[in-house]
């Protein structure tokens, strides 16, 4: 039997980081290797599976990867949470599953310029559901494209009301599939006063904030006489958890390179 995969979790004390650290210890190939969050968070300290809820893990958590042995990185932090754990993969030449969203595009650069020294899946979701909405989004975007009096596609999300950015990573991913295949260049993020009739050279997009919602995505193909409608809807965390362990599992031993949870899927 192989030795168990020894992941770095960054962001450890978060929704998301939590259900890792209890996925890890939940996993039998896999070991938690160092549980990480900001300066400032008042969870330093604490032991990273008592905090999640699942039992002790005997990591505590800490500011820094510091020489923590490890064989890759999970991270659902923060924009500057994710900057500052990426440069400490690539001294050590580490992979990285980045999870986080909301990113500008410098630091999206940052993430393909450490793409090109370790890899990296980068993906606005890692769970299988969504990933395979993707792949019907594309194809019903193909079938759709010259129909008969034009398709508008509008994608409505649905987070909890701690979400910070919007819309969602996953909606603008859903978004750019939809325009690489249909062509629409202009996103209007919803709609108000007097905006007159909708030109099909636009994608809508929709953030809901509302209480727990883990994540729901809907799009809709608006067509003269019927609506298409592809939707995925999140329970628990745990796909999104699952996935990022699977990923960070397939990232170890690939080239440098910028990978998609479609591939560690299959699915491309
Ligand atoms: N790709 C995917 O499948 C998913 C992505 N996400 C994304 O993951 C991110 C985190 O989401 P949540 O866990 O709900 O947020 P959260 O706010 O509950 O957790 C973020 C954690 O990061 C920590 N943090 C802040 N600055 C940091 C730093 N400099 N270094 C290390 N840790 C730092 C915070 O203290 C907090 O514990 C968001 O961007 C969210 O959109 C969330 C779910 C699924
Ligand atoms: O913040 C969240 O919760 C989620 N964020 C991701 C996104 O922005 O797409 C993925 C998931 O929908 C949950």
């Amino acid at each position: 039997m192989s030795a168990p995969l020894r992941i770095a979790v960054n962001g450890a004390a978060g929704r998301m980081g939590r259900r890792v650290v209890a996925g890890v210890m939940a996993d039998e190939g896999a070991t938690l290797a160092a549980a990480l969050d900001s300066a400032g968070s008042p969870h330093l300290g604490l032991d990273a599976g008592d905090l999640a809820g699942v039992g002790t893990a005997g990591v505590l958590i800490s500011q820094s990867i510091g020489a923590a042995k490890c064989d890759a990185v999970i991270d659902f932090s923060t924009p500057d949470g994710l900057m500052s754990v990426l440069s400490s993969c690539v001294k050590r030449d580490l992979p990285i599953a980045v999870a986080t969203t909301g990113l500008s595009e410098s630091q999206i650069d940052a993430v393909r310029t450490a793409a090109e020294t370790i890899p990296v899946v980068f993906a606005p979701s890692f769970s299988t559901a969504v990933n395979v909405a993707m792949r019907l989004t594309a194809l019903a975007a193909q079938a759709l494209k010259e129909t008969p009096g034009g398709a508008d596609v509008e994608i409505i999300e649905r987070h909890h009301r701690f979400k910070e950015d919007a819309p969602s990573g996953t909606a603008l991913r859903f978004a750019e599939i939809v325009r690489d295949v249909m062509g629409q260049e202009d996103f209007a993020h919803g709609r108000e006063g007097r905006p007159g009739a909708r030109p099909h050279s636009e994608i809508g997009l929709h953030a809901v904030r509302e209480g727990d919602n883990v994540g729901e995505h809907s799009i809709l193909f608006g067509m003269l006489g019927e609506t298409l409608e592809i939707a995925v809807r999140g329970r628990t965390r745990d796909s999104y958890a699952n996935g990022s362990i699977a990923a960070a599992r397939w990232a170890v031993g690939r080239p440098p390179g910028m990978y998609g949870m479609d591939e560690v899927l299959g699915l491309k």
